[in-house]
């Protein structure tokens, strides 16, 4: 399958830095080039906030996170680089030349994307010499959780860069839509203006303040149009008839003057000044970096109500995260661990924010994914794979008894290793360990019985030959160790 190998960030402000986030979080590596003196800094708080979202966006094994370097040029930055994304400030005369001395520096096939929310691509590609290869990739903030980016293609853009970028976008859980001519300011932004000005007048002629404004918008249409857009909400709202019934009832009224759309709001200082001051009041407690990690649980929220929706099948955003994290599993590493008479390690992870309960420490049953990822990482190693379930063949748990040691904190980096204990046909019988990684303290134990099974049929069944041997091997190089102390222990047991 197609994918992005290495990624060039030229430009590391709000949205440059979620480019970022999001190659990184899909395991690509990634060049940074940003001018401003603090740039580091930025990007880094905008990663941890991404960070902190994908740990409660998906229990799918994310890839090892890519290498972030912050280079001092664009040629620095493009060196081996098959995705650049341009994301610098919205001036069609500095992005040109961005953009072609991005182009100038670049392997001639890599493909290059430009963040504009609304520069024409033809205008952006006049002066580079493999203009082919330059499309508009324009993205939603924040671009590590919202899939979207409009993909619009040039005079000189060729289609079939415009499928590859978005097939490539793809195995980072994003999903490129193609428009099928350049316009300004594409799809997003022409609806999202149109409603921003007539905002804007609202505000202006005292009709009611930013926060009921806002209410308006999340109580009730903003809420319809995460799942439905506007003409499939539209549609029901015709009621059996359907969309030519509503356009019949409410057509007309677009005739009616209803809107100041084509009127351009003067942003003087006077309503500058009166749409900031109601924003402090309405928002003003929460600093920004709380309000976007605010977004982001509201976000990952709806995500995950829409990966349950249509009866399971999953819904628009939701669906696609679904896909997303089958792509996940899918290329989900095997352990590199070396099978020999020690426990093997399965696992290394680390406390995100969102793992820490009212206790100030690691929640209940985040142990037990640490547990439950460590069981599928050891699948993995003896060729249970995505194959292999597809096949119709899986195991599943039955039984599993956890000790809780020690707690784990924010932050704290941990590692599982686990030991097979004697069994054989249709069981797999583990004890695993969690440990701190940075003082190696035991923080927790769990035994673990898991059944094979022919899933289509619901039965209990052998392992195919192949995970056979494989266990088999694992159960050979671990029966010279000593049982661990507390197997087969039972709830309440004194030592
Ligand atoms: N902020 C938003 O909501 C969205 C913005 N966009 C687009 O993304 C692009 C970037 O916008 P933001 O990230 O919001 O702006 P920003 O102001 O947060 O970041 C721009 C960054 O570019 C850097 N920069 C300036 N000149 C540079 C150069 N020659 N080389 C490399 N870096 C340079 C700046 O230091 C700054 O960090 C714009 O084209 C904008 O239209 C697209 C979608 C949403
Ligand atoms: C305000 N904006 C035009 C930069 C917004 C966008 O381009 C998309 C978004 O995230 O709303």
């Amino acid at each position: 399958m197609t994918k992005i190998n290495k990624a060039a960030c030229v430009g590391g402000g709000v949205i440059g830095g979620a480019w970022a986030a999001r190659f990184l979080l899909s395991g690509i590596d990634v060049n940074m080039f940003d001018p401003h003196p603090e740039a580091e800094r930025i990007v880094g708080e905008v990663i941890a906030n991404a960070e902190r979202a994908y740990a409660m966006l998906t229990m799918a094994p994310l890839p090892p996170r890519g290498k972030l370097s912050f280079v001092k040029s664009i040629e620095e930055a493009v060196q081996g680089a098959d995705w650049i994304q341009e994301s610098v400030p919205e001036r069609v005369d500095l992005k040109r030349g961005v953009l072609t001395q991005i182009d100038a520096a670049a392997d001639p096939k890599a493909l290059i994307g430009s963040s504009t929310s609304g520069i024409l691509p033809t205008d952006l590609q006049r002066d580079m010499k493999h203009p082919e290869r330059l499309f508009v990739a324009h993205p939603y903030n924040p671009v590590y959780l919202l899939p979207l980016a409009e993909l619009v293609g040039g005079e000189k853009t060729s289609p079939a860069v415009l499928e590859d970028a978005k097939a490539k976008l793809a195995t980072i859980g994003m999903k490129g839509v193609i428009l099928k001519k350049e316009i300004e300011a594409f799809v997003g932004d022409r609806l999202l203006e149109a409603v921003w000005r007539e905002g804007l007048w609202l505000i202006k002629d005292d009709i009611c303040d930013t926060e009921t404004l806002d209410d308006v918008i999340r109580y009730s249409f903003g809420m319809r149009w995460a799942q439905m857009g506007m003409f499939e909400t539209y549609r029901i709202a015709g009621g059996e008839a359907g969309m030519r019934h509503f356009i019949a009832q409410f057509g007309p009224c677009l005739s009616w003057p209803w809107t100041k759309l084509t009127d351009v709001v003067d942003l003087d200082d006077e309503l500058t000044d009166k749409i900031a001051n109601q924003s402090d009041s309405q928002s003003g407690a929460y600093g920004i970096r709380e309000l976007e990690r605010i977004r982001d649980e509201n976000l990952v929220g709806i995500m995950h109500a829409l990966k349950g929706a249509n009866g399971g099948k999953g819904w628009g955003s939701g669906k696609l995260l679904a896909e997303f994290e089958a792509h996940l599993w899918a290329n989900a590493q095997k352990p590199e661990a070396k099978i020999g008479a020690e426990p093997i390690r399965l696992l290394d992870t680390k406390v995100n924010p969102s793992w820490v309960d009212y206790n100030g420490h690691m929640t209940e049953f985040r142990y037990n994914q640490c547990f439950a990822d460590s069981a599928d990482a050891l699948l993995r190693l003896i060729g249970v794979d995505m194959d292999y379930v597809a096949a119709g063949h899986s195991y599943y748990t039955v039984e599993a008894h956890n000790q809780w040691l020690d707690e784990a904190k924010l932050g704290d980096a941990l590692y599982v290793k686990a030991q097979v204990l004697p069994c054989d046909g249709k069981k797999l019988h583990t004890f695993m360990w969690l440990y701190r990684a940075s003082d190696d303290a035991l923080l927790a134990t769990c035994e673990h019985l898991m059944l094979h099974v022919a899933s289509k049929e619901g039965k209990v069944l052998p392992p195919l030959p192949a995970v056979k041997d494989k266990l088999q091997q694992l159960i050979d190089a671990h029966a010279c160790l000593p049982l661990p102390a507390n197997a087969g222990r039972v709830v309440g047991q004194r030592k």
